[in-house]
This record gives structure tokens, sequence and C-alpha cells, in this order.
């Protein structure tokens, strides 16, 4: 199967290292493709660069769906590859291939092996985001704390030994303070800390990379896509104004 994994945020670097960890755990079988949008945030930091975000999200996965109607390899599945999920109900309304969100697919993970779990985030004012999305999702009362290693999205490329020594920190008092069983990372960007922090915690560490990876394969094997019944079938053909006129009927 092929996968579009689409980095929301404009940092190759980080669209390479996520497109890396996702290519580690996918199967045989699984072809990962990595992107990202041409404009947009160099980093998503707060509810402005989510917003603008979602505008590149939706505009690779139409990407993906003309080369899949213009005789290239069609993408089975598509991941979102930021916290925020940026875009995911609207991108879902594009395709009939599953779209995860690395947010809601380390959720789910997080309560199949424990009955609390922690989320280790970056910035203080992106915790908000992820609180948002518990709620919206149903796993608030699975959710003991997010916390924030307060860090900088790109210290991720720029600082990694200091960003790694903050992020840790973190998880160990998660770890010690939450009673939680486990503990979620809070950006697409930390997806190649896991085995250290797993390592350095003692407990069950999830990043959503691999989570969304591992979904979507299971999704595809049993044949299941996005419904297209409802919410979330196709936009109604319509004319769009202006920049979005590609979107248009
Ligand atoms: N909470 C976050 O740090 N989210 C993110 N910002 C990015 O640019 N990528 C993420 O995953």
């Amino acid at each position: 199967m092929h996968i579009r994994l689409i980095n929301p945020n404009t940092t190759p670097a980080m669209t390479e290292r996520m497109g890396a960890c996702a290519t580690r755990v996918a199967a045989p079988g699984t072809r990962i493709r990595a992107v990202q949008p041409a404009d947009g945030p160099v980093s998503i930091e707060g509810h402005f660069d989510e917003a603008l975000a979602a505008v590149g999200v939706l505009d690779e996965i139409r990407r993906g769906e003309e080369e899949g109607r213009n005789g290239g390899a069609g993408v089975d599945a598509y991941v979102i590859a930021c916290f925020g999920d940026p875009g995911l109900l609207a991108a879902r309304e594009l395709t009939a291939a599953p779209v995860i969100g690395i947010a809601e697919a380390a959720f789910h993970l997080a309560t199949l092996i424990s009955t609390r779990f922690s989320v280790v985030t970056t910035l203080g004012r992106t915790v908000v985001i992820a609180e948002h999305l518990l709620r919206a999702y149903g796993f608030e009362h699975h959710c003991r704390k997010v916390r924030a290693a307060e860090i900088p999205v790109l210290d991720l490329e720029e600082d990694a030994d200091g960003a790694f020594a903050c992020i840790a920190a973190e998880c160990r008092r998660a770890r010690d303070e939450d009673g939680a069983g486990a503990i979620v990372l809070g950006c697409g960007g930390m997806a190649d800390l896991v085995d250290r922090l797993r390592a350095e915690t003692g407990i069950p560490v999830v990043e959503g990379v691999g989570a969304a990876v591992k979904l979507a394969e299971a999704l595809h094997g049993l044949g299941l896509g996005t419904s297209k019944h409802g919410d979330l079938a196709f936009p109604r053909a319509k004319a769009y104004a202006g920049r979005f006129s590609y979107f248009g009927a």
C-alpha cells in the first residue's frame, strides 16, 4: 500500500525525519511518501499556525487524489503528521481513503495499553490544542495531564540534545507525578525520540507518526476507508473564488 505522510509545516528536515520514522515501522508492502506544503508556517505552534497549515494539508490531499486520477499510483491512506491534526475532518471530505491524524492515532493506542496516559508536548501555548482534541475525540477521561517541555518546535531540529533533555525531564515528571501508565509524545517532530524516551522512563511511550502508519495499514487491510455517507461525503460541487479556484468544480 501507498501512504502519503503530510508534514503540515514547511521544514523539509522534519518531513524527512518523520518519513524515516514512518518507513522504519511500516510493513514490508507499505510505501511511505513524505511531503509538505509549499506555503505555510515553518513550525506550527498555535491556533493561527494551525489555520494556515490546514490549507496546506488540503492541498496535499488534493494533489494525492489527482495523482491517483491521472494514472499515478493512487494513495491508499493519508497521515497528517502534526499533533494538532490540522484540517483532519476537512481532509476526510476530500478522499475515500483513510486520513489519520497523529494525535488521534496516538490517543487510541495509548488507551489500549494504559488506563491513564499523559501527553508531553512542545510549548505551553499548544497545551490547550491537545486538550481540545482529547475532548473532541472522547479521550478526556483517559488523559491525566497535558504537559509542555517548553521548547519551540524547531529546537527539535536546531538543538536536539537540549530539546531531548527538556522532553525527558517532563516525561519523568509525568511518570512520577501523574499516575500515568503511558506517555504520548505531543509533536510529530518528536517521533524519532521514542526509543530513547522509553529507555529513559521505563514506561511505554507512544508517538503519533508510527501509530498513524500502523492504524492506516490496519484500516487498509480491513478494506475500510473514510465514509462518504453524511458529513464526510465529498464537498458539494461549487466554485471557489480567487486563490482557491483550483478546488472548484
Ligand atoms: N504541538 C506541536 O508541537 N505540534 C506540532 N507543530 C509542528 O510544527 N509539528 C507538530 O507536530
